[in-house]
């Protein structure tokens, strides 16, 4: 279990054994958060940098737990947010890429409710953004989307809540065909930041410059403008609402290395709206949190696959009318967010 961390506020409310708080009222809803599961059935390997290592193979008994673990508690998750890169881009490589997958889904399928699947690069490293489309990861079809094959779409699981999930690989080199007018944005985007030949390295470190590379991307106009529609019609309804990303956008929430493109666009427009009250996010393994001066949490989850197979990395988020609970297992801290 993890140690509760509050920036502003008591954790008098929570236990560490359970979710009951003093007034033992149940939550409204609870749901599971996951991150950074990059199953292939491979032997352990090391990130690029060869510090870190990864557990290729126990990922998925990793991701058993937590639907173990959720299937077991007393108010069942309506729903499990899997916050990208779910198989490795290894995979690829050995023809493993829909294999993968199926392990990934028949184990989420043995117990977890809807799972809303967010979409990082591990994914386009297997798939194309078509294929992506029309498979299981497509868990936005059918719902008010951001525009044709933006994977971005938004829910409401009880009255009063709404969930956005972002397409961060919108504005992407890896995600989009090459003569696209969004593959030619984002190149000249990268390319007027990054001056290497391989850009997957990194540009520098200071001041965020690092953050363009390959492996990140950001979010369109298009996008961005959805998203603002969304937040209004959720401030008329006086919602509270979560959005959820691959990629963080709070520089103080994660490794700068980690952080979208035009993380500050998507910050503006958080921060203009009230309804706003989280911003989750994966991609950085080491996760991140910061509570910004507009109140709004941004929570950077722990990964699984570089999580040893003796812990865990998952957590349940207890909703309540002015706060969510977070229940973290192995890496992941519990965490008070209010609002
Ligand atoms: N500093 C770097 N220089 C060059 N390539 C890098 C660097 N860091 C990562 N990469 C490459 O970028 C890709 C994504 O990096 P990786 O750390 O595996 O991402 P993730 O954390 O999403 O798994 C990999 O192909 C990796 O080899």
């Amino acid at each position: 279990m993890g140690q509760f961390h509050t920036s502003a506020h008591s954790v008098k409310h929570a236990t560490q054994d359970g979710v009951q708080l003093e007034d033992g009222a149940d939550p409204l809803f609870t749901f599971g958060v996951i991150a950074d599961i990059q199953y292939a059935d491979l032997d352990d390997g090391f990130n690029f940098h060869g510090t870190r290592k990864r557990y290729y193979r126990s990922s998925l008994r990793l991701l058993c737990n937590a639907n173990r673990r959720w299937a077991a508690e007393r108010v069942r998750p309506s729903f499990v947010l899997q916050l990208g890169d779910v198989i490795d881009g290894s995979n690829r490589r050995h023809g493993a890429s829909q294999r993968a997958l199926r392990a990934v889904m028949d184990e989420f399928g043995n117990y977890a409710p809807a799972v809303h699947h967010v979409w990082g690069n591990h994914e386009f490293y297997n798939f194309s953004r078509s294929e992506l489309l029309s498979s299981a990861l497509n868990s936005g079809a059918g719902g008010d989307r951001a525009g044709d094959g933006v994977h971005a779409y938004h829910f409401s699981p009880a009255p009063g809540f709404r969930f956005v999930v972002l397409d961060a690989y919108d504005l992407s080199v890896i995600g989009r065909e090459r003569r696209s007018d969004k593959y030619e944005l984002a190149f000249k985007l990268i390319k007027a930041h990054n001056p290497n030949r391989n850009l997957n390295e990194p540009p520098g470190y200071r001041h965020w410059i690092g953050r363009f590379v390959q492996f990140n991307g950001g979010f369109s106009q298009e996008q961005l403008d959805w998203l603002h529609g969304v937040l209004l019609g959720a401030d008329e309804k006086k919602e509270k609402v979560v959005v959820v990303s691959h990629i963080p956008v709070h520089p103080l929430s994660t490794d700068g290395i980690c952080l979208a493109w035009n993380y500050d666009k998507v910050l503006s427009i958080l921060n203009s709206h009230k309804s706003v009250v989280c911003f989750m996010a994966g991609h950085d393994h080491d996760g991140g949190y910061y509570l910004d001066t507009s109140g709004i949490h941004h929570l950077t989850l722990e990964g699984v696959i570089e999580t040893p197979p003796d812990s865990d990395a998952f957590g349940t988020v207890y909703v309540y009318e002015d706060k969510m609970v977070l229940k973290g297992n192995g890496r992941i801290s519990d965490r008070l967010l209010m609002y």
